[in-house]
């Protein structure tokens, strides 16, 4: 009888303190070397199921398990979470819960001084993983001072340090650009050919192209459907927009997107906020930007783009306030204004949502500091919250998170909203919802930037671009 790499039938899994059972009876089987794909909505089960796969549940995130779910011969119910260690590399959703240590390099030792290997082993095991990622770069660094897409791929080494026979890696290009997507495409397609299983959890489809061998779908709990990846390429984006999923095909919006570029600031225009001469950074000898003049106007959405580490969030909390200028002005209406009212004046949603939930519930998060609390029920309804406001918001999925820090900081009602990566756990749904919420906002006169690595989410929804290069 053939052995599958991971093998579930069955499987059912009801949350603790919940009444309903969640995940519904998901039969999958995966081979060595196969990549698949599960997608669907945010909120439909697939970082649940994944979770199965790692064995995070039943072990930490505790509940009801019934079937069979296995991966490498580990059955989950039954294995240690130690077991799964050597074998199953993963990389969740949100890099920052999985740091165990504050330095790169310490970060990629973890797991082989864990396992009691030599350090001239652990040296060339980091060697070869930031080799292939292209990251010796960010060796020996403070993990608390990489940006959010350096996180993800020091991430991404670490899961890679042990040469586990399965990776599980929950939506990991979605803080990255470009090239470093590139880079973590060429290490899946090698991992395959060494027979290594992959397991992908995505909204984002685009990248997938050429790399996946099944794609599966999720909704409500369920594994509803599965598809080849020809049969998959052949829908089309109308066909994944019924189903909840994102487009497979982005060129047109990435020509789409160019050609809105701001090439420059006109000081004449009507720009609200402006940046002169500005220069940014955390210590004065080593700037991150400098000599920046750019503009945000009211009644616009400015969408602030370009590759990983070149300095949006920085820009972000410098715009908030959060962050003095090492050298330039900030200008509020053509007047000076200082760190200390931009604070004021200024809502930033953060890359990272987990930063920023601090309450017992998520309808005391979204009021708390609201202007509009009568938008509460609207708002949430159009982020598809409605029946979650008495949920910890730490119980939520990424996507959850997300959404509730994006209704807090609409209900907020400040002049200024900066969403940081704010669609990194939305769907296509969700993301079309947020657009229109982002419109709603325009015409209340605030001044809307977003920080994206999205093509899809700026081509559709922001008028202007600012390009950080
Ligand atoms: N500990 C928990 N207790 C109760 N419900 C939970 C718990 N953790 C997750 N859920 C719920 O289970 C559902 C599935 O969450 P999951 O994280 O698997 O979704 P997902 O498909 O990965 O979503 P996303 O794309 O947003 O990451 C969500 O409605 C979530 O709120
Ligand atoms: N607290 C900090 N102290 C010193 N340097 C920092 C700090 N935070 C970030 N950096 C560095 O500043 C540079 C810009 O980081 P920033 O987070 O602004 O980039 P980004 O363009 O938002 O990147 P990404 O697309 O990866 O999120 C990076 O090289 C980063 O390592």
């Amino acid at each position: 009888m053939k052995r599958f790499t991971i093998n579930s039938e069955n499987t059912s899994f009801r949350f603790l303190h919940t009444d309903d059972t969640f995940l519904k009876s998901i039969n999958l089987k995966v081979s060595s070397g196969e990549c698949i794909l599960i997608c669907g909505k945010s909120g439909s089960g697939k970082t649940t199921f994944s979770r199965l796969l790692n064995g995070i549940s039943p072990n930490y995130i505790e509940g009801d398990l019934t079937g069979h779910v296995e991966t490498l011969g580990l059955i989950a119910g039954k294995a240690d979470i130690e077991d799964y260690v050597p074998v199953v590399g993963s990389v969740f959703q949100n890099p920052k819960t999985q740091h165990f240590t504050t330095n790169t390099t310490y970060e990629l030792a973890f797991a082989p001084e864990n396992i009691g290997e030599s350090p001239n082993q652990i040296y060339k095991r980091i060697n070869e993983v930031s080799e292939e990622l292209d990251i010796k770069n960010l060796l020996n660094r403070d993990i608390f001072k990489l940006s959010g897409g350096q996180k993800q791929q020091v991430t991404m080494a670490a899961a890679n340090t042990l040469r586990p026979k399965v990776l599980i890696l929950d939506e990991v290009t979605s803080n990255l650009d470009q090239n470093a997507v590139e880079q973590i495409k060429k290490m899946i397609k090698q991992k395959k050919e060494q027979g290594i299983t992959i397991i992908l959890t995505e909204h984002r489809l685009a990248w997938s192209k050429g790399l996946v061998d099944r794609y599966v779908l999720f909704e409500n709990g369920q594994l509803i459907q599965e598809w080849s990846s020809d049969e998959f390429n052949q829908l089309t984006n109308h066909e994944l927009g019924q189903k909840g999923l994102r487009a497979m095909d982005l060129s047109k919006k990435h020509k789409k997107l160019l050609e809105k570029e701001q090439k420059s600031v006109n000081f004449q225009g009507s720009y609200l906020l402006q940046a002169k001469n500005l220069t940014i950074g955390y210590e004065k000898k080593t700037p991150i930007l400098s000599n920046m003049t750019i503009g945000l106007s009211q009644n616009k959405i400015t969408g602030i783009i370009g590759p990983n580490g070149v300095g949006k969030t920085t820009l972000a909390n410098t715009l908030t306030g959060l962050l003095k200028p090492l050298a330039g002005k900030i200008l509020w209406h053509g007047q000076s204004i200082s760190p200390k009212e931009l604070v004021k004046k200024s809502f930033l949603v953060m890359q990272d949502a987990n930063y920023q939930l601090f309450n017992e519930s998520v309808s005391e998060e979204v009021l708390l500091n609201a202007k509009y609390p009568e938008q509460k029920t609207p708002v949430l309804e159009k982020l598809n919250l409605s029946g979650l406001e008495e949920r910890h918001p730490m119980s939520l999925s990424g996507g959850q998170k997300q959404r509730v820090a994006i209704a807090s900081a609409i209900l907020s009602g400040k002049e200024l909203i900066i969403f940081d990566e704010p669609t990194s756990g939305l769907d296509y749904v969700n993301m079309q919802h947020f657009g229109q919420l982002l419109n709603m906002l325009k015409e209340t006169d605030a001044i809307i930037a977003i920080i994206t690595h999205d093509v899809e989410l700026t081509a559709d929804w922001c008028d202007e671009i600012i390009n950080l290069v």
